[in-house]
């Protein structure tokens, strides 16, 4: 499978559908530092950045913020000390989508 880390996110709204359990089992291949996690019903991408300080979990976060900003796709960002988390989902669909997984692999290429 070529890089979806290459991919940019399409256009989603309400009634797009979630991907499929045979795509979900590939598409998590692309990202093995990331686990899927379920909340309220609702399927996630997440995974959780290690950093030495608070200042360097931050540059991380706004670096995150950036990257939505360009592909109007939005994560959740947990800035701790030490650590930023990010969550991927597609609200509009209450799921995971395959713009989560192009929005994953593009935050691993910002470390
Ligand atoms: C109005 C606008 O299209 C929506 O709020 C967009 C923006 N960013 C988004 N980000 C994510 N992760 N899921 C969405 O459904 C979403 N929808």
């Amino acid at each position: 499978m070529s890089d979806i880390a290459e991919l940019k996110c399409e256009a989603c709204q309400a009634g797009a559908p979630t991907v499929t359990d045979a795509e979900l089992a590939e598409l998590v291949k692309q990202i093995p530092d990331w686990s899927v996690e379920v909340r309220e019903g609702v399927m996630q991408l997440e995974r959780v950045y290690k950093f030495k300080n608070f200042k360097l979990a931050l540059a991380f976060s706004n670096k995150v913020a950036e990257l939505a900003e360009e592909e109007f796709h939005h994560p959740s960002i947990l800035t701790e000390w030490g650590k930023t988390t990010i969550t991927w989902w597609t609200h509009a669909i209450g799921g995971l989508h395959k713009n989560d997984f192009i929005m994953a692999a593009k935050t691993d290429r910002l470390l």
